[in-house]
């Protein structure tokens, strides 16, 4: 098993398998209710009235279902979906080849979206607004600015780190939805009906055994579901239940808390190197040898919610249940930990 396993950048692009598991449906997207409810509401307004979709902003960290819910907008809206990426704009005229290129109530999806350079940004502001792009051609004294109108279209933003996202682009769509890590029953779930799809028997017990160190993401709950399925097809009877869920998860060193090597080393060099913190990402991402953007969009969501670190302004500081992960020694009571917390 690799050691980046759970690498999951937004880069990556999905695997065919990925895309097998993708629920087609509304209805077959499980979890994020609040999401979902407030999508159906924008969508069933826009069709009464007739109109185009408002512009949608889908943020969370990887793997949690923005490209899936992009697409089940653009399929729920009847809509033609085209695809780009933040660094896959590079000049103002990529833009405009692709705005110029869709149809009245189409759906662009600009993934990574806060990965979009500034002055293309600027392009973006009155196609978002008034469905117009101002370009600018020539240079030096010939230069004149053009216009194009543009059909009304539905942009679909997805980020990572929204945080990165300038205020002017931001308030400029519709709908923020925060995409939020799933539930263990909600990924037991996604793992029976993915286990549906994969033509594999698995028991309740088993699903909820995956779903636990499946770091609250569809997308790992699926690649270990994959791992766990040859594991039961070649140890056991092919039948996935809590045993050979355990045994298989544990063979490739997944915890029961769902951390990876990479986590733990995080851990361990917070509290061995850095004496448990404040520490800087920059410093922490040079002591483990991981580039600084990876651990803070994929690593460090998940071990600030399972409560292992903390974020202070100061830097990051690990928390009581880091040192009995990695079986340190307790720290000593420092002064900030009794002043009242503010989050
Ligand atoms: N709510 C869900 N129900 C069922 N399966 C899901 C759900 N959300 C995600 N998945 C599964 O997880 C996979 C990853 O989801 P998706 O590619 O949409 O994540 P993402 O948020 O776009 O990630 P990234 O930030 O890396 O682009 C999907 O292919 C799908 O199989
Ligand atoms: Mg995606």
């Amino acid at each position: 098993m690799p050691e980046n396993f759970y690498q999951q950048t937004t880069e990556t692009p999905p695997t065919p398998f990925d895309v097998s598991l993708r629920p087609p449906a509304f209805s077959e997207f499980i979890g994020q209710e609040k999401v979902k409810d407030r999508v159906l509401l924008m969508l069933e307004a826009a069709k009464r009235r007739g109109d185009v979709l408002d512009h949608v902003l889908l943020s969370g960290p990887p793997g949690l279902g923005k490209t899936t819910l992009a697409n089940l907008i653009a399929s729920a809206a009847g809509t033609q979906m085209h695809t780009t990426s933040g660094p896959q704009i590079e000049k103002a005229g990529d833009l405009a080849g692709i705005l110029t290129n869709i149809q009245k109530g189409d759906i662009l999806f600009i993934d990574e979206i806060h990965r979009l350079h500034p002055a293309i940004e600027e392009y973006l502001y009155p196609a978002m607004e008034d469905y117009r792009l101002d370009i600018i051609i020539d240079s030096g004294p010939s230069a004149r600015s053009i216009q194009i109108n543009l059909p009304r279209f539905s942009l679909v933003g997805a980020t990572t780190r929204s945080g990165m996202l300038t205020a002017p682009l931001r308030s400029r769509f519709g709908l923020i939805n925060r995409l939020d890590y799933y539930t263990r029953e909600e990924l037991a779930d996604i793992i029976e009906r993915s286990a549906g799809l994969l033509d594999v028997e698995i028991h309740r017990p088993g699903a909820l055994e995956v779903a636990a160190r499946s770091r609250g993401t569809p997308r790992v709950a699926n690649a270990l579901l994959r791992w766990v399925r040859d594991f039961a097809q070649v140890r056991g009877a092919g039948i996935i239940d809590q045993e050979n869920a355990a045994s298989a998860l544990a063979m490739i060193e997944i915890d029961s808390d769902g951390l990876d090597e990479m986590d733990k080393r995080l851990l361990e060099a917070m509290i061995y190197k850095f004496n448990g913190g404040p520490v800087g990402l920059n410093s922490l991402a040079v002591a483990v040898g991981e580039d600084a953007a990876t651990l803070e969009e994929v690593h460090e969501p998940f071990l600030i919610m399972q409560g292992f670190v903390q974020r202070t302004p100061r830097g990051r500081i690990a928390l009581p249940a880091a040192y009995k992960k990695i079986g340190a020694p307790a720290p000593p009571l420092k002064q900030e930990d009794s002043q009242p917390k503010l989050f």
